[in-house]
């Protein structure tokens, strides 16, 4: 069975009367990529925080690599990489220099990691600017290459592929899956951009409010697309009034796409087209829906 990386229990976390994490229990097993997905203010980066020891939790206990005393938790830290938010860079040095501050507080004394980490984010273009002259996506891949000095066995990336453009993605993307598969690297992503996060996670954990309130595997969320129907109609209004009224269905989901989605056994698929034909609906497409992390997200929390 899968060592497990990480673990909390019963964590939560209030900033003041707020809680920003309330009874989280969620595990994380070596070689998984736990893409952690939520709306703003979920709790995603409180959770990352507290992972690499940046906050303490107010109640619950976290285990990382099978360690929990605080001793134990700090001498596992170090085999971690860790990118929240945007990197603490010297604005008046360049890639090089500042990697090599960062080689010295992780004790790295060989700076040939400098050139490695520099080649695997493709960041040896930049001459000698200064990071000041960098764009969000270069300080995104500068971030990463400072979270890989070390080598780490599990990586926590929070929302790395903001800021990086089209390019950048599918090369971050590829990255972190050759990471995951060649060298056995867990990773812990968040993203808002769930097309791409459904592309490169093994695993799915969805926070609401601060509540874990649903995990997948990968091949969860491919078996539960197939359970639903998808309806392609201007008419949106109309279509759920019919199939509301006329088919008794209510469980329905609005997508932001404007496509409608009904669980597959609620309706038969031949009854569901005529009767939406008989009312006048124009159907641009009905059918089984693919794999789609937005519609399983959109759907759990009910929007
Ligand atoms: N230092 C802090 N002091 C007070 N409240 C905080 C602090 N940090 C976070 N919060 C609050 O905790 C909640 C969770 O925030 P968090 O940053 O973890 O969410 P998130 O899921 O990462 O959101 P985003 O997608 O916008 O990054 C929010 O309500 C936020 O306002």
């Amino acid at each position: 069975m899968n060592t497990t990386i990480f673990e909390a229990e019963g964590l939560t976390k209030q900033y003041g009367i707020a809680n920003a994490l309330q009874n989280i229990n969620m595990q994380i097993k070596q070689g998984d990529i736990y893409g952690f997905v939520g709306e703003n203010g979920a709790g995603k980066t409180t959770l990352m925080k507290i992972i690499s020891g940046l906050v303490y939790p107010t109640k619950g206990t976290i285990q990382l690599m099978g360690k929990s005393s605080e001793k134990d938790l700090a001498r596992v830290r170090k085999k971690m990489g860790v990118l929240i938010e945007l990197p603490a860079l010297y604005p008046h040095m360049n890639a090089e220099e500042n990697l090599s501050f960062y080689c010295k507080i992780h004790g790295i004394s060989d700076f040939k990691r400098i050139k490695d980490v520099l080649n695997i984010v493709g960041l040896t273009d930049v001459d000698n600017k200064n990071t000041t002259e960098y764009s969000l996506g270069m300080r995104q891949r500068l971030g990463l290459a400072i979270s890989l000095l070390n080598e780490p066995e599990f990586l926590v990336l929070d929302e790395p592929i903001n800021g990086l453009d089209p390019t950048g993605i599918v090369e971050m993307r590829k990255l972190l899956a050759k990471l995951a598969h060649e060298k056995g690297v867990t990773i812990l992503i968040s993203s808002h951009i769930l097309s791409e996060l459904q592309l490169l996670a093994t695993k799915f954990g969805f926070i609401h409010k601060g509540q874990l309130i649903k995990e997948v595997s990968v091949e969860e969320l491919l078996q539960s697309a197939e359970t639903q129907i998808c309806i392609k109609t201007v008419e949106t209004a109309a279509a759920i009034k019919v199939l509301k009224n006329d088919l008794n269905i209510h469980s329905i989901t609005l997508l932001a796409s404007g496509e409608i989605l009904v669980p597959r056994d609620s309706t038969d698929l031949e009854q569901l087209m005529s009767t939406l034909i008989k009312h006048g609906i124009p159907l641009e497409g009905i059918n089984l829906s693919a794999a789609n992390l937005e519609h399983y997200y959109m759907d759990l929390i009910g929007e």
